[in-house]
C-alpha cells in the first residue's frame, strides 16, 4: 500500500557504528548501512537476520533489542541516505500499524509542508506511548554483555510527521536533517535487507507493515534458526554446469538490483553494465546478444532520455525490461504509463500469466503502470496482476521485446517468475541462431 507524505525531523546528530565495530566478526554482519557510506546501499551487508539474533542473544541490550525488534515489523528507511527511523514502543503492533496507517492515508503534500513551515505541531497531537506499553524482553544469554558505550549504534530523538499533523515519537539512527518524501508499505516478512537497499526506493520512505514478530517468543525463533538454519530464507540454485552458450547482456543500470545480475549469470550471461545515460549508438556497437533494462526508481515520465534510449535499440537487440525498465520499454512503443493509487509493494502479489494461465505470486515494488489501452498493436499484454487487473507484463514477439512489471529476481520474494531470465535466454538465442543460420532458424521458429 502506497502512503502519501510524511516528514521525518531529527534533532542532534547520529552516527552509526559498523556491527563490525562492536562484535567479533564472526558473529556480526560485514556492515550495516554505514551512512557515510552510501555504496554499501548498492553492495548490501550479507545478513540482517544474523544482525537480530546476535541482539536477542545479548541480555545487555534490552533496550536495543526491543528497538530491533520493533525495527523487525516498524522501520521507516529513506533509501540512499541512509535514515533509520525506529518508532517508539507500541503497545501493539497490529493496532500501531493500522492507525498509522489510516493517518498516513489521510495526508497530502501541502499540508505536511506548512505544518512544518509553521511549526503547529502540537504536542497534544503526538502519538506517544506510555512507558508501560513499551516492550521488555528478558533474555537469559551465554553470551558476554556490552556496556552502554558499546552499543552498535547512537540513537538520537526524532519525529516522524504526518500530513495530518499527528507526530510520532521516535528514536533515530543513521544520516540527519529532515526529509520529506513518500511512504510506501512493504509487506514483505522477510528480506528487509534488500527492501531497505533496493534502489527503487530512492526519495521514498519504506514502511516495513510485518507484524508477525509481536507476540511471539523471538528468542524461540532465534534458537530454531540457529539449528536449522534460516527457514525464511529460500536459497536460489544457481546452475553448477558451466552453461554452453553464453550470451552478452548490457544492462541499463537505472538502479539495478545485484540479484538480476545474479540471475542473468546464473543462466549463463556475461553482463556488462552500463549507466543510464549511455548512448544507445554505443551500447549497439558493443553487439550485445540482449540488452536488459533495470529497475529504478521514480515516475518513468520524467526520463526522457531513457526513453529515448530505448526506443533507439528496441527492434534491433532482444530487450528485456524489468519494473522502470517495463515501464520505459511501454513509453517508448508509444504507450502511456500513470500513478496508481497504492502501487505495489510486497512479496505476495499473484499475478497471472497470460500465456500459460499460470498464477505467478510475485514480489512488486512499484507506483507507476503502464496502460495497456494506450499500446499500439502487436504489444501483447501478458501478464496482469490478479489484486487490481493492471499490466504486469509486456511482450511485442516481432521485436523481440519482454517485461516484466514486478521482480522476477526475488530478492526478496518468491521465486515463481524466474522462469523471465530463462525466456530472455531464449529470445536471444533464437536471434543468434536467426543470424548464423538464417534459414534453418526461420524453420525452427515456425516449427514452435
Ligand atoms: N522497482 C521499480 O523499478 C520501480 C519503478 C517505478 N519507480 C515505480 O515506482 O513505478
Amino acid at each position: 500500500m502506497t502512503l502519501r507524505l510524511v516528514q521525518v525531523m531529527k534533532t542532534g546528530r547520529t552516527r552509526i557504528t559498523p556491527l563490525s565495530a562492536a562484535f567479533p566478526s564472526s558473529r556480526a554482519p560485514e556492515s550495516f548501512l554505514t551512512p557515510s557510506e552510501s555504496h554499501h546501499l548498492l553492495r548490501p551487508p550479507t545478513n540482517l537476520h544474523s544482525s537480530i539474533q546476535v541482539f536477542l542473544e545479548n541480555p545487555s541490550l534490552h533496550s536495543a533489542t526491543a528497538r530491533l525488534t520493533v525495527a523487525a515489523w516498524f522501520v521507516v528507511v529513506v533509501c540512499q541516505s541512509s535514515w533509520f527511523v525506529v518508532l517508539e514502543g507500541p503497545p501493539r503492533v497490529a493496532s500501531v500499524s493500522r492507525s498509522c496507517s489510516a493517518a498516513l492515508r489521510s495526508s497530502s503534500v501541502r499540508r505536511v509542508r506548512q505544518l512544518a513551515s509553521s511549526r503547529r505541531l502540537s504536542p497534544a497531537r503526538q502519538c506517544s506511548l506510555p512507558a508501560s506499553c513499551r516492550p521488555s524482553i528478558s533474555v537469559k544469554s551465554p553470551l558476554p554483555a556490552l556496556a552502554e558505550g558499546e552499543r552498535p549504534w547512537k540513537t538520537s530523538d526524532a519525529r516522524l510527521v504526518l500530513e495530518d499533523g499527528s507526530i510520532w515519537k521516535a528514536k533515530s539512527f543513521g544520516a540527519t536533517g529532515t526529509q520529506v518524501g513518500e511512504v510506501v508499505f512493504n509487506t514483505s516478512l522477510t528480506g528487509y535487507q534488500e527492501i531497505l537497499t533496493d534502489p527503487s526506493y530512492a526519495g521514498q520512505f519504506v514502511l516495513m507493515t510485518n507484524p508477525h514478530i509481536d507476540d511471539v517468543d523471538t528468542r524461540a525463533i532465534t534458537r530454531r534458526l540457529r539449528e536449522d538454519g534460516s527457514l525464511i530464507e529460500q536459497e536460489w540454485e544457481f546452475n553448477s554446469k558451466v552453461p554452453q552458450e553464453t550470451f552478452h547482456v548490457v544492462a541499463y543500470d537505472f538502479g539495478i538490483k545485484q540479484n538480476i545480475l545474479r540471475r542473468l549469470a546464473s543462466y549463463g550471461c556475461k553482463i556488462t553494465v552500463v549507466p543510464s545515460t549511455w548512448p544507445a549508438s554505443k551500447t549497439l556497437k558493443m553487439k550485445p546478444d540482449g540488452v536488459l533494462f533495470s529497475n529504478g526508481p521514480g515516475d518513468p515520465s520524467a526520463v526522457p532520455y531513457a526513453v529515448e534510449t530505448v526506443r533507439d535499440i528496441i527492434g534491433k537487440v532482444p530487450v528485456f525490461g524489468i519494473c522502470m525498465g517495463h515501464q520505459l520499454l511501454g513509453q517508448a512503443l508509444g504507450g502511456k504509463t500513470f500513478k496508481m493509487k497504492f502501487g505495489h509493494h510486497g512479496g505476495n502479489h499473484p499475478v497471472r500469466n497470460l500465456r500459460t494461465t499460470h498464477v505467478e505470486i510475485s514480489a512488486q515494488n512499484h507506483n507507476y503502470a503502464v496502460d495497456p489501452a494506450t499500446l499500439p498493436e502487436g504489444v501483447e499484454v501478458t501478464h496482469i496482476n490478479l489484486n487490481d487487473g493492471s499490466c504486469a507484463g509486456l511482450a511485442f514477439p516481432a521485436k523481440r521485446i519482454m517485461s516484466l512489471q514486478y521482480h522476477p529476481e526475488a530478492s526478496p520474494g518468491p521465486h515463481d517468475s524466474d522462469y523471465a531470465f530463462r525466456e530472455f535466454v531464449y529470445l536471444m538465442r533464437q536471434e543468434k541462431r536467426k543470424k548464423s543460420e538464417p534459414q534453418l532458424s526461420t524453420v525452427v521458429e515456425v516449427a514452435l
